[in-house]
């Protein structure tokens, strides 16, 4: 099943999380740790894809089954079990080979096109930390509605159902959950004490700083996931508009705006950045985040196939979109108001040439340092998330997925 299951995503048609939501969803009979082995075993394929093929190449049969061999993350006892003897004999060879002595491609596992940027960025000494942090797993981290609840309040509640947690270093809204334990049955998130989001993107939210009865805008708000966090900083008053062109997505965000006690989200679905409605508010709006649409390459331990999946081309043809949302959602602020322009992409190309250029193009916008911002935000060694005046999130250095963020003020 692990190798017909591999042989659907390594078409890479669509996202894995889909194809494989879509397998389990046509083989309603597999357990749940059956659904745990078959996607954590693609997802660690998907990660070293290229030091597994590159072992797979010797040994014979489909090329799949020896990469779920390589891959499997389920009981050692059944692999051993389901091997024939020259497979066994294989894999033990291939996995006694000493894997520093491999070309570098083979122990980063990241197409060139990627690797070469993130290595003139970050300089060698810090691009391996990266590469290895990239292959592992996700932290689960929650963010405490503070509309319904306090952070210790809930911290109190998950200890009282067994699961520990701590609260993370830098928001002052989130908890870390380690071991990952099954969440969306407890009433804390049923009726919307909390909602899984990543730190960083609770940072986000916390730059753009949102205050009481403000007139907001959270220029792609997608499913959600940053208009809730600032519906709640906002005290559930004033105006928050949640503009996408995907309406299925918008479609997403409202049960959890029920969930979450909001009655201050205003979803609106927008045919693009220029759209009317938006012309409609110009010079209106007091706060403005802009969470482009981007390669998303920040998020390769939760989505690794975006590695192979996206290309050169794709990342240009997001830049153009990203100058053009940025410029359009910056007419809406009127003077004194904030933006924050912001991505989950570790690409210079994305973020701080498209920071920059609007800098260059938009002389009425002043850039705002973020270590300051997030200070008066009251997140913790703010400086350490600063790289240059942007908000820089590293897997490996902040264990958050990989953001990028500017903040401007329009004088
Ligand atoms: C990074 S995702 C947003 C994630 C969301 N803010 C969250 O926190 O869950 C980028 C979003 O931009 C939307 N998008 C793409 N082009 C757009 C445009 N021209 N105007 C507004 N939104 C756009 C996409 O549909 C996508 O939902």
């Amino acid at each position: 099943m692990t190798t017909e299951l591999l042989h659907q995503v390594l078409q890479f048609d669509m996202p894995a999380d889909s194809v494989v939501s879509n397998y389990f969803r046509k083989h309603k009979n597999l357990g749940q740790r059956e659904r745990h082995t078959l996607a954590e075993t693609v997802y660690t394929v998907l990660r070293q894809r290229l030091l597994f093929q590159h072992f797979a190449q010797t040994g014979f049969g489909p090329m799949e089954r020896r990469l779920t061999l390589l891959g499997w993350q389920g009981s050692d006892k059944f692999l051993q079990a389901c091997m024939e003897s020259h497979e066994q004999k294989w894999l033990a060879g291939v996995q006694a080979i000493d894997r520093s002595t491999l070309a570098p491609k083979l122990r980063h596992n990241l197409p060139d096109w990627l690797a070469n940027p993130l290595m003139a960025q970050l300089g060698e000494e810090d691009f391996w930390p990266l590469a290895a942090s990239l292959n592992e797993g996700a932290e689960l981290d929650l963010r405490v509605n503070l509309l319904k609840s306090k952070r210790e309040e809930v911290q109190a509640a998950l200890k009282a159902a067994g699961i520990e947690s701590e609260p993370t270093p830098y928001s002052p809204w989130g908890l870390r959950v380690p071991g990952k334990p099954a969440l969306n049955k407890l009433e804390l998130f049923t009726k919307g004490l909390v909602e899984v989001q990543d730190e960083g993107s609770q940072l986000l939210a916390l730059l753009l700083d949102a205050k009481r009865s403000e007139m907001v805008v959270d220029f792609c708000a997608g499913a959600g996931g940053k208009t809730l966090a600032l519906g709640a900083a906002m005290r559930n008053t004033g105006r928050l508009y949640a503009f996408d062109v995907s309406g299925h997505r918008l479609d997403a965000l409202k049960p959890r705006m029920a969930r979450s006690g909001l009655s201050n989200v205003y979803p609106a679905q927008i045919a693009h950045e220029r759209d009317e409605r938006i012309k409609r508010l110009t010079g209106k709006i007091d706060r403005v985040l802009v969470d482009a649409p981007c390669s998303g390459l920040g998020t390769l331990r939760r989505n690794p196939d975006l590695k192979w999946r996206q290309s050169p081309k794709a990342v240009e043809e997001l830049r153009v979109k990203q100058a053009a949302i940025l410029a359009s959602a910056a007419r809406l602020l009127k003077s004194g108001g904030r933006l924050v322009y912001a991505t989950c992409s570790l690409l210079q190309s994305e973020n701080e040439d498209i920071a920059n250029a609007f800098s260059a193009e938009h002389k009425d916008f002043v850039a705002l340092p973020a270590a300051e911002v997030l200070e008066k935000a009251h997140v913790s060694q703010a400086a350490s998330l600063d790289q240059n005046g942007f908000l820089r999130l590293w897997p490996h250095r902040h264990h958050t997925d990989g953001f990028f963020a500017a903040v401007w003020e329009r004088k």
